[in-house]
């Protein structure tokens, strides 16, 4: 039995991994813990491990107090940036905790981040699409900055060309932002969920590529595998494609 807490408990992501946690066999819940709560191991209960669904301004804080308290985290939270995973990949060597931080745990998402490494080196141009609904706090997602820099890593080893792209006049920064040299645009829409596009296009073809998680439920199958898996992964796991077996 694998002893569970939720951190962020309250939140729209942590009240589903709470129903998810208790909805199976071989996890308990032991503790919902949210912004007025300690990280201790007074508040956590005994638990083994922690999923963490709070918000970026203190998702690193989180992770170093769960690591202090030997909990492994599996944390969705996004807004990491590479210093910070380098940090909590230390900590978590250090003190023999295992930790595992994912931009996503949809299968779709993992998939398409997973596809659009394979496909970028084959096409011209790439552009990322993220649709969330209007009370995301970041911008652009963790999953579009994943993607993004995915692309740009596989067009870096391809010896890829610049992207072409001839605007000259962009005052309101209709382009999108730039990630890793890959444009990538923010919807926020009422009635989205979450949901990215990845369009590849040569001379004369595009390919497209899409999740839609049209509802947190769709996040819980991979969260549960993180939960079950961490323990045994040595330091730090980042994205969930390592424990789906898309190793590369
Ligand atoms: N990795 C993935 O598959 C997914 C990641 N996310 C990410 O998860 C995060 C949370 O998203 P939502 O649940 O929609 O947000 P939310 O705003 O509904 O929930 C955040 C919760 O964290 C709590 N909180 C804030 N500071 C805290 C602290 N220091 N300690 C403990 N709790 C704290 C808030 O009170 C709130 O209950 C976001 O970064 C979002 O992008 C969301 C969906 C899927
Ligand atoms: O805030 C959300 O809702 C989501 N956040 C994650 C991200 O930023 O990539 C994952 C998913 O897109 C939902």
């Amino acid at each position: 039995m694998i002893r569970v807490a939720v951190i962020g408990a309250a939140g729209r992501m942590g009240q589903t991994a709470c129903q998810a946690v208790e909805a199976v066999d071989d996890m308990t819940l032991v503790a919902r813990l949210d912004a007025d709560d300690a990280i201790d191991a007074d508040h956590l209960c005994g638990a083994d491990v922690a999923v963490e669904f709070t918000i970026p301004a203190h998702t690193e804080a989180n992770v170093h107090a769960l690591l202090d308290a030997g909990v492994a985290p599996v944390v969705g939270t996004t807004g990491w940036d590479d210093a910070a995973l380098e940090r909590v990949r230390e900590h978590a060597c250090a003190s023999g905790v295992n930790a595992l931080i994912a931009p996503n745990f949809a299968i779709s998402a993992v998939l398409v981040m997973e596809f659009a490494r394979q496909a970028a080196r084959y096409f011209t141009s790439a552009e990322v699409i993220e649709m969330h609904h209007p009370n995301k706090l970041d911008a652009p997602s963790g999953t579009a900055a994943q993607t993004a820099q995915l692309i740009a890593q596989a067009r870096r080893d391809a010896g890829a060309a610049p992207m072409p792209d001839a605007t000259q006049m962009d005052p309101d920064g209709c382009r999108g932002g730039m990630v890793a040299g890959v444009p990538v645009h923010a919807v926020r829409l009422a009635g989205l969920n979450a949901h990215e596009e990845v369009l590849f296009g040569n001379t004369g073809e595009q390919l497209v590529l899409r999740s839609d998680c049209f509802d947190r439920s769709s996040f819980m199958p991979g969260v549960l595998a993180a939960v079950r898996a961490v323990r045994n992964r040595p330091g730090l796991t980042h994205g969930l494609a390592p424990v789906l077996g898309l190793e590369h």
